[in-house]
């Protein structure tokens, strides 16, 4: 049987670069057909229906079906993998507790469609931003869906931490494991070399130089996003639905023996992070099930860093409880 896996802001420049991928098997695997859902807004869903074309004119062999909607219910309906792509983004004069609640209109009935029709093994990938809290909420409103179930995407900045390490220290891009980084998918968070390995020698020593990791490869890494926007005249599209694959085929097919991938998760209280907050973690993968990764080293170089990111993700749950979304 077909997994469905519903997608919403199709029509969008991350839902054109992701879809195709989806319906070519790179998301699950290449013996697992897709039903994709597509949802968007009414005014996204004559492009979403010309998308639906062209993949249907792919033939794609994974490909058992597309339906396009503009109403979440029907949507997520049966959905097994949800990917909540489609988000308000900031606009001028915009402050962030506009753009937060702006997105509490978006990401609370979606939380409530998904509780009240997804299949019961539904997996949640929230890529729209700010992805972390739009999670939160959408799981906030989930009634009876365990929230685990509801993660949010900072694959793209791990990939991006695991392409400026390699390049810094000539090592291919297959011999970077074990990078982490934990927070929030916004400038503050961190990208972590202590417990990063570059051809299995821990990054920090590979590198050896605390100032260009302080001073270059933290903010690099943490404001990628805006550079992207700068040369390009829009955000990153095709990275991200390629971290949005990467996310989910990991969840779905799990980690490799010994390496673990970076996902914003519920946090269990670990590493002294508050409980419930959708922060991003080490993580493996097995059978379906990811597992926070204990007991790594958080020299205070780290700390000082994982607070930061943290606080400001309390900050963002405490402005999404006084808008009543949490
Ligand atoms: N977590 C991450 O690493 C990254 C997140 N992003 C975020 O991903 C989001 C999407 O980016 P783009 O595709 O470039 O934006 P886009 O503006 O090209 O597309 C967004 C689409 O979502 C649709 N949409 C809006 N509200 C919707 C709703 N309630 N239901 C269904 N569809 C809805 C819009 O009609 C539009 O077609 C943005 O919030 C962006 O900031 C982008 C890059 C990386
Ligand atoms: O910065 C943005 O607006 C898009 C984004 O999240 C990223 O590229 O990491």
């Amino acid at each position: 049987m077909a997994t469905t896996v519903t997608v919403t802001g199709a029509a969008g420049q991350i839902g054109y670069a992701l879809l195709f991928r989806i319906a070519s098997g790179q998301l699950l695997g290449p013996d697992k057909p897709v039903h994709l859902n597509l949802l968007e807004i009414p005014q996204g869903v004559k492009a979403a229906e010309g998308t639906a074309l062209e993949l249907f004119d792919s033939a794609f062999p994974l490909l058992a079906g597309i339906d396009v909607y503009d109403d979440a219910k029907q949507a997520f309906d049966g959905a097994n993998i949800a990917l909540l792509v489609g988000a308000r983004p900031r606009t001028k004069g915009m402050e962030r507790a506009d753009l937060l609640e702006a997105n509490g209109g978006i990401f609370k009935p979606q939380g409530e469609a998904i509780a009240a029709g997804a299949a019961d093994d539904i997996k949640v990938l929230v890529v729209g931003n700010p992805a972390n809290t739009n999670a939160l909420i959408a799981a906030s409103n989930a009634d009876g869906v365990p929230k685990e179930r509801f993660t949010a995407m900072t694959r793209l900045d791990h990939n991006r931490a695991i392409a400026q390490l390699a390049q810094k220290t000539g090592a291919p891009v297959s011999e970077i494991t074990n990078m982490t980084i934990w927070g929030n998918h916004s400038p503050s968070m961190y990208p972590d070399l202590f417990n990063a390995k570059v051809k299995g020698e821990r990054a920090w020593d590979a590198v050896g130089d605390e100032a260009w990791v302080a001073d270059e490869y933290i903010p690099r890494v943490g404001k990628r996003g805006a550079e992207i926007i700068e040369a390009r005249g829009a955000s990153s599209a095709a990275s991200a639905a390629s971290a949005a694959i990467d996310h989910v085929y990991d969840w779905v097919n799990g980690t490799k023996d010994g390496e673990w991938v970076s996902m914003a998760v519920p946090s269990t209280g670990a590493y002294g992070v508050p409980e419930g907050i959708i922060s991003s973690f080490p993580v493996t993968v097995s059978g379906g099930e990811y597992t926070i990764v204990e007991g790594l080293d958080v020299p205070e170089f780290s700390q000082q860093r994982i607070d930061k990111t943290v606080a400001e993700l309390q900050e963002e749950r405490e402005a999404v409880a006084k808008l009543g979304l949490v």
